[in-house]
């Protein structure tokens, strides 16, 4: 962990199941490989992982098993590791390929900017070699304008231990808003293809399928009807993400598929056992057992994992790598302090509108002061954020740079379109948050992308009776009141399509409650009736979704009439926001 990295804390531990394959499974880390500063139960950090898969991978020598490594892609973006550099990913790319990945592909946010697609076609693609999978992503050569492969299509090889033979994939969900250097094919089209219907007939033991992809999605489900139809028995092991959950799923009693959660709290674990090789000639009666856990990215979970301490623990290798971050977050200032948060506020924790939800915060204080153009200030205008725009709460304490990042890590800028008459603006919100169905019907254009990736799957809020205890500030207190009850931490309580003990901790419930897709402030309305017209102001990243609404409401507008509101990005008007109103210090 890192030095200012808060103290583990332990919990009630579930074993690891160990089969003849076993893999660890990261994904949507999005550059938090410093680990969780804040938070001891996720303060491993990315040195921490490589000593835990050194050890790991020695067990599985040990045993005559295999272990192999994989990432599903959305390193980047998200934590000031990252995106405080400039350019951004200066130390990121040396840091994470330290790590010996066996299998990784390529998520959305690698490609949201040509210069992030340039990076990760330059830096890590190279740095993974044959390991590194684009099966639906091509880039353009930018001296050249070829278009190219990203990586290879595919992988096929043979592990060390077991000999088993393997044929993986790397897929991304069908993503449109890449920049201009890179084609996503659509999996439907790309399962089509000469290669990959080639592909699924290579005599193999196992199909492996990573993907940035969340396991309930279609792009996963036609890919294994497409593998399954020409491979009545063979095993299909699928490894997930995007959407920032932990959940697996079984498409069928001789496949597995798991998801392991968003920025490195999480270290997936899946394991299979039974009659997995082709040689032991396998029916459909053939035994065959899967085990998933997601373990919290937790030091004490790791010690008890492998039976060590925190002497015994790190490696070299993983100490160097710890040190190499510590480096990084020095010359990057990420400690750097802009201001104190008098309190936590909550993303999902608690409901909104309240005192406690970060969107109200965003609501009512920081868009206020934020969102003004000095030529147009007294105009009368109603803006628009996306609840997706924020990545993560706010912590009561010190509000760093890498705060700032943690919060709002995107390039996105306050745009405007002036003058649209009140009421076709006033009714937008209410389409943006209520009406999916009609503009998906319209244009494709899934509403729920505004809002927060952890919610895509979820239609009602998830409250508890018994809430756990809250240890955030370092107090933990019982269980409903009871000393003689463990003292669990708050944490994530995973049910999933296989069960609920998929989480290695037990922990207390958090209560997550649903919201908006989007949140809207009115400025400069002055009393006695309403304004005849208003400047529509909104994040670039929702314009199609705003355009849309505005044309289903009879509004003529397009992407011509959309201006520049203010200077700068939206992380750092946040940024001057905390300078200028937390201004004490903690
Ligand atoms: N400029 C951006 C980029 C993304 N978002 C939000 O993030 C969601 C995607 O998150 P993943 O990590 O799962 O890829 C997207 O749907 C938006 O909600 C944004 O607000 N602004």
């Amino acid at each position: 962990a890192q030095p200012k990295a808060a103290e583990p804390v332990p919990a009630p531990m579930r074993d690891l199941v160990w089969g003849k394959l076993n893999f660890l499974h990261t994904t949507d880390t999005h550059g938090w490989h410093a680990g969780h500063l804040q938070e001891g139960q996720y303060s491993g950090d990315w040195g921490d992982y490589v000593s835990f898969a050194q050890h790991m991978r020695k067990r599985a020598d040990d045993l005559g098993v295999d272990l192999l490594l994989v990432d599903t892609g959305d390193r980047v973006e998200g934590n000031g590791l990252y995106d405080a550099s400039d350019p951004k990913g200066k130390y990121y790319y040396d840091i994470y390929r330290e790590q010996d990945v066996d299998i990784i592909c390529t998520g959305n946010h690698e490609l949201y900017h040509a210069s992030t697609a340039d990076a990760e076609h330059r830096f890590t693609v190279p740095n993974f070699k044959d390991r590194y999978i684009a099966s639906n992503l091509d880039y353009i050569v930018p001296e050249t304008g070829e278009r190219v492969p990203m990586a290879q299509r595919y992988r096929k090889f043979r592990t060390k231990n077991q000999k088993v033979n393997v044929v993986a994939f790397g897929f991304l969900f069908d993503f449109t808003g890449n920049d201009k250097n890179t084609i996503v094919q659509p999996v439907r089209q790309t399962i089509q293809e000469p290669w990959f219907q080639k592909a699924i007939r290579e005599e193999t033991d196992v199909f492996i399928v990573i993907g940035h992809v969340g396991v309930q999605m279609q792009e996963f489900k036609d890919i294994f009807k497409a593998i399954r139809a020409e491979n009545p028995v063979t095993p299909i092991l699928f490894f997930g993400g995007h959407v920032h959950i932990r959940d697996a799923t079984a498409y069928d009693d001789r496949s597995f598929a798991i998801a392991s959660g968003r920025y490195f709290e999480t270290i997936g674990w899946m394991s299979v056992d039974g009659v997995v090789k082709k040689v032991e000639a396998p029916t459909a009666e053939s035994p065959l057992s899967f085990h998933r856990r997601y373990i919290d990215n937790n030091l004490l979970g790791l010690y008890h994992h492998t039976g060590l301490n925190s002497k015994t623990f790190p490696t070299e290798h993983g100490r160097n790598v710890s040190a190499m971050i510590t480096k990084a977050r020095k010359e990057l200032e990420l400690d750097y302090t802009f201001g104190c948060a008098p309190k936590d506020y909550w993303m999902t924790r608690a409901p909104y509108p309240s005192e406690d939800s970060i969107y109200t915060l965003l609501q009512q204080e920081v868009i206020p002061d934020i969102a003004v153009k000095p030529s147009r200030k007294d105009v009368p205008r109603l803006v628009i954020a996306n609840t997706g725009a924020i990545r993560f709460d706010i912590f009561k304490g010190a509000f760093t740079r890498d705060t700032t990042y943690i919060v709002s890590p995107f390039l996105s800028v306050l745009s405007f379109i002036p003058d649209v008459p009140y009421p076709i603006a006033k009714k937008v919100i209410k389409m943006l948050n209520g009406a999916g169905k009609i503009m998906q019907a319209e244009t494709h254009l899934d509403t729920r992308f505004m809002g927060i990736p952890e919610q895509w799957a979820l239609n009602e809020s998830i409250i508890y009776k018994n809430p756990g205890p809250v240890i955030h500030d370092g107090v933990q207190k019982p269980l409903d009141g009871l000393s003689e009850k463990p003292r669990l931490t708050e944490g994530y309580t995973t049910r999933d399509d296989i069960g609920d003990d998929g989480d290695d901790s037990i922990h207390a419930n958090i209560n997550f409650y649903l919201v908006p897709n989007c949140i809207q402030t009115e400025l400069s309305f002055y009393s006695g009736g309403e304004p005849d017209t208003v400047d529509l102001v909104f994040l670039d990243f929702i314009q199609p979704f705003v355009l849309m609404a505005l044309k289903l409401l009879g509004g003529r507008y397009g992407n011509e009439h959309v201006q520049s509101y203010v200077e700068g990005t939206f992380t750092d008007l946040w940024a001057e926001w905390i300078k200028k109103n937390w201004s004490a210090k903690c």
